[in-house]
């Protein structure tokens, strides 16, 4: 099993975080509080209240997460296909497998990839929610002091499986879209590229981004439920399920719930996934 894909998708995951970490911030805070006008409404009151730091909370720990979620990701991509197909990813690169074996690659990736996923995901949603200011001495303790704190917090409250909250929501959102990611990006390389070439950065760049909105526009309704079901527990129950966080939320605020988060979601996917595409086709070449 080639571990090259594993540490590209390490370290090309945790480059495309970085980049798009304050725009999924500002999803989040959309998806699960009513307090914000809108996108730019929700950028001014947490810099205001938050400064800079406030769009970068949570961060620390997807940073170590999302390298490890992108690395098995991209490894189990990469290794399904190369099982799938008997073609190297190098072979991949001048001769596109089918869409169906790829769809396939990219699903499988998606439902393994969900179990190391949703406890970092969780916390991570639980944090960006924290809107109080940069704690002052004396002052009021936001409930979680951090990533590690909010874990023991969550399993002590809530118990291991406190820990999965969200996690059903989390693979149905990402089994089909990260097939739909990886077939955007494989075809549109594909498309623009010369037969018997490798692509170009930036045709890798352009198909990263595309692969990012596609996937995105996808996934927002069932990312918004995700957020919700995350976010639920926390103080009373709401929700029985997937199903009844569904008709809940369309039942209180319509069919356009299920859009909230869905610009910003678009906006951050296509720089986000440009970089982490063309980082994990660079390092995977320069080891080639
Ligand atoms: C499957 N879903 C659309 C949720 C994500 C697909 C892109 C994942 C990427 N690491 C990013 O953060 O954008």
């Amino acid at each position: 099993m080639p571990v090259e894909e594993f540490v590209a998708g390490w370290i090309s995951g945790a480059l495309g975080l970085v980049l798009g970490h304050p725009f999924d911030t500002v999803k989040v805070r959309l998806q699960t509080q009513s307090t914000y006008r809108g996108i730019m409404d929700c950028i001014v009151k947490t810099y205001r209240h938050e400064s800079l730091l406030g769009f970068f909370k949570g961060m620390s720990f997807p940073l170590v997460s999302i390298a490890v979620v992108n690395s098995v990701l991209f490894g189990v991509y990469s290794n399904v296909l190369l099982a799938l197909t008997a073609m190297s990813h190098q072979e991949r690169r001048t001769q596109l497998p089918s869409y169906t074996h790829v769809f396939i690659a990219g699903c499988t990736g998606g439902v393994i990839q969900t179990f190391f996923l949703a406890p970092f995901d969780l916390i991570k949603v639980r944090l960006q929610n924290q809107t109080e200011p940069r704690v002052q001495p004396g002052g009021p303790q936001p409930r979680y002091r951090g990533p590690v704190h909010c874990a023991a917090t969550i399993f002590r409250e809530e118990g291991p499986r406190g820990l999965f909250r969200g996690a059903w929501a989390l693979m149905l959102r990402d089994t089909p879209t990260l097939g739909l990611y990886f077939v955007t990006y494989e075809g549109f390389c594909h498309q623009n590229t010369p037969h018997g070439q490798n692509p170009s950065s930036a045709t890798v760049l352009v198909a990263g981004g595309f692969a990012g909105i596609a996937s995105w526009v996808a996934a927002t309704p069932l990312d918004v439920i995700k957020s919700r079901m995350q976010m639920d527990g926390l103080r009373r129950r709401e929700y029985q399920g997937v199903l009844d966080c569904v008709v809940s939320s369309f039942r209180q605020e319509g069919l356009r719930v299920f859009f909230r988060g869905l610009t910003i979601n678009s906006a951050r996917g296509f720089p986000v996934n440009a970089v982490t595409f063309l980082s994990y086709e660079y390092l995977l070449h320069s080891w080639g």
